[in-house]
Parts: C-alpha cells; sequence; structure tokens
C-alpha cells in the first residue's frame, strides 16, 4: 500500500517524504514544482502536476494503490492571500476540492491535512488549545479553517477520516542536511536570519518592537521540521488503526520573540548579524504558542529536537552548505 504526499517536493512536505521512506513506508508524491524542487524528493516518484488536473489525479490514484493521503499543497503566505484572496480560495479550497472528490470516487478515505496556527486569529488564551475559538483574521487561514470543515462534513457523509494538524512555525531541517528550506522568495524569520548570517542581506528588519511582550517583538512557537514529520506518521498510524478522525495542535510549547531568535542565530553561526526595527505586519498577532497535550497524548508524538539553537544548528547547517538552497 502506497501514501500519495500532495506537496511533497515543498518544505515540509519533502521532510515527510524523508521520514515516511525512513519508517519503510511506500510514497508518490505530487506537486506542481510552482513553489517546491525536483531535488529535494528523495527515493519516491514524483508526479508534476496540480491538484486540479483530473488527468494526474486519476493516473496516481489508477496506478498505485494509495491507501491514504497526506496533503501540504497549499499557497501559504498570509500577506499575499490578504492581496489575491481568490488565488488561496482557487488553489487552497478548490485543489483540495478536487483531491477529495478523487478520494471518495476511488474509496481511499484517509487524509492527513497541513492545517495552520492560523486558524485561531488573535488568541484567547496562550497557550492555544485546539478547543479555542477560530477566528482566522487573514484568507490564508480562511482556507485552511474552511479545509478542516469540508473534512467534518465529508466524514460524516462518506466516511472519509481526517486528521487536521495545526503546524505552529516550521524550522530547522534534515538533521543530515541532505535537504533543507527553500523557498523562493523566503518570507521565514530563521531563513532570513541566517541569509544575512551569509552575507546575503545587509541586515534583519524586525517587524514591531511596540507588541505587548517582553522586548516587545513577537513571540512564536518554533517546531523542528522532522518532529513534525514524526507526527505525520503517528497520524496516519492511529487513522489505520482506530479510524478516527482529530485535529491537534504541533507545537513546542515554548515561546520565542524575534529578537532572541536574531540573538540565537548569533550564538550559533558566530556571525555579525545587524537588525533594525521595521514597522509592524499587517495581521501579525502578538503571541501564538501551542498546547500540544492532545498530540502527545492521542497520538504519542513526542518532539525530539526541542532547543532552539539545535533547530537553528539544523537550519544553519543546510544554509551554509546550500547557500542558494537547490540552485547549488
Ligand atoms: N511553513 C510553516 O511554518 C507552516 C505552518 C503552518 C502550516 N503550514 C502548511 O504546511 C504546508 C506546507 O508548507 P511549506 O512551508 O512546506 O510550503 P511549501 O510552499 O514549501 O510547500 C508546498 C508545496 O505544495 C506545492 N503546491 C502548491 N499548490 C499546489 C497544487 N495546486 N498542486 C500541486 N502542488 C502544489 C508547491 O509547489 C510546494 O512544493 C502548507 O499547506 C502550509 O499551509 C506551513
Ligand atoms: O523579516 C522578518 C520576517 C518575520 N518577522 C517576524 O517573525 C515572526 C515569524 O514570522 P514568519 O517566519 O513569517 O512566520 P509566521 O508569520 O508566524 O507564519 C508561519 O507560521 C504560521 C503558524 O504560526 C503559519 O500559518 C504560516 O504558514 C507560517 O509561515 C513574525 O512575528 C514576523 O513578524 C520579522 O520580524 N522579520
Amino acid at each position: 500500500m502506497t501514501i500519495l504526499v500532495t506537496g511533497g517536493a515543498g518544505y515540509i512536505g519533502s521532510h515527510t517524504v524523508l521520514y515516511l521512506k525512513e519508517k519503510g513506508l511506500d510514497v508518490v508524491v505530487l506537486d506542481s514544482l510552482q513553489k517546491g524542487h525536483r531535488e529535494a524528493v528523495l527515493n519516491a516518484p514524483l508526479y508534476t502536476g496540480q491538484l486540479k488536473d483530473e488527468a494526474v489525479l486519476d493516473e496516481i490514484f489508477q496506478k498505485h494503490a494509495i491507501e491514504a493521503v497526506v496533503h501540504f499543497a497549499a499557497d501559504s503566505l498570509v500577506g499575499e492571500s490578504v492581496q489575491d484572496p481568490l488565488k488561496y480560495y482557487e488553489n487552497n479550497v478548490g485543489g483540495t476540492l478536487n483531491l477529495l472528490e478523487k478520494m471518495v470516487h476511488y474509496g481511499v478515505l484517509r487524509i492527513v491535512f497541513s492545517s495552520t496556527a492560523a486558524v485561531y486569529g488573535e488568541p484567547e488564551s496562550i497557550p492555544i488549545q485546539e478547543t479555542d475559538q477560530t477566528a482566522p483574521t487573514n484568507p490564508y487561514g480562511e482556507t485552511k479553517l474552511a479545509i478542516e470543515k469540508m473534512l467534518k462534513w465529508s466524514d460524516q457523509a462518506y466516511g472519509l477520516k481526517s486528521v487536521c494538524l495545526r503546524y505552529f512555525n516550521a524550522a530547522g531541517a534534515d538533521p543530515q542536511a541532505k535537504i533543507g528550506e527553500d523557498h523562493q522568495p523566503e518570507s521565514h524569520l530563521i531563513p532570513i536570519v541566517l541569509q544575512a548570517a551569509l552575507g546575503q542581506r545587509d541586515k534583519i528588519a524586525i517587524f514591531g518592537d511596540d507588541y505587548p511582550t517582553e522586548d516587545g517583538s513577537c513571540v512564536r512557537d518554533y517546531i523542528h521540521v522532522m518532529d513534525l514529520a514524526q507526527a505525520h506518521y503517528l497520524a496516519l498510524k492511529k487513522l489505520a488503526a482506530t479510524n478516527e478522525s482529530g485535529i491537534y495542535n504541533l507545537g513546542s510549547g515554548k515561546g520565542f520573540s524575534v529578537q532572541e531568535v536574531i540573538d540565537t542565530c548569533r550564538k550559533v553561526t558566530g556571525r555579525e548579524i545587524k537588525a533594525d526595527v521595521s514597522p509592524r505586519r499587517p495581521g501579525d498577532p502578538a503571541v501564538l504558542i501551542a498546547s500540544s497535550h492532545r498530540a502527545e497524548e492521542k497520538l504519542g508524538w513526542k518532539p525530539e529536537y526541542t532547543e532552539l539553537d539545535e533547530i537553528v544548528a539544523h537550519a544553519w547547517q543546510w544554509h551554509k552548505q546550500s547557500p542558494n538552497g537547490y540552485k547549488n
């Protein structure tokens, strides 16, 4: 039996493919390569195509005995989603609709879905629990919440079982640096700070120093990409064993400010990293920290890399070795 990984040439998807293969699972990848990289897919067949492309989905479901789908493929830039919300509804909601229709058609009734902390919007309280209110503050989060709801109703109507994993801030890289993070353009904090350490940027802009946090910069919960990968494996096992749908936060439970992340990068790289303060980035909540007790209890999830230093060290290893990402 085979697992279909959509978006498996992207950052989190490619690390999950690596992890699933290490666990002995048979994997096929579907990715449009608009954001992903062929070189990031190690040891798995790659179908280049779109979620909306019925022919490629038919080919995959007909050729392979697909047991379950792990669904990463999406657009995921908050700012872009505010500028062009319909692109997000078309790709994320529309693309997932096509995928689910094909799954139901071919009788593939298990899916692990990449959701996000962005479904919560401004948190009610910290740490955030899965039962807290969901009130996204941008179209990206809205599309992810809409998909969670599509999955809930599809369970009731078609018996399509889902695990929605609400990731907080994915960071780090394969500890052996075979693969890593390469977004073009890069918008995530840690890779941007490491680009400054490499001299590819003059400095890093800290988006706001007047938040109600200890040093005034935003606080986030950074979780190692290989620990996210582990959670997908456990979610697949849980679905196979219990056939139960569920929603789980995935974070470290610890928060670090933008200033603290920059300081950690200075310490790990031993390089000077210049930073200055810029205006707030619209839509950024002050603090996002997860409670992941449910995932620990119900999935048996145990993050392996719990120190920010180690997460940054793995990212640094990758960026130093591949300063131009997969273009080297
Ligand atoms: N990076 C984070 O911190 C984070 C946090 C929370 C949730 N997420 C979610 O996790 C998932 C993966 O994130 P990532 O950072 O690895 O992103 P990414 O952009 O690196 O990976 C997404 C992949 O999906 C592919 N893709 C997009 N639309 C497609 C389509 N219609 N058909 C086929 N392929 C398509 C892209 O080419 C890319 O390779 C996304 O769904 C994202 O919303 C990411
Ligand atoms: O040049 C930069 C880039 C980022 N930041 C700040 O750093 C923090 C982290 O930003 P970023 O790495 O862009 O991540 P988020 O905006 O927190 O979003 C990530 O984490 C969310 C879940 O928490 C996911 O939904 C998103 O897909 C994922 O990109 C935020 O406070 C930003 O304002 C800066 O100060 N300067």
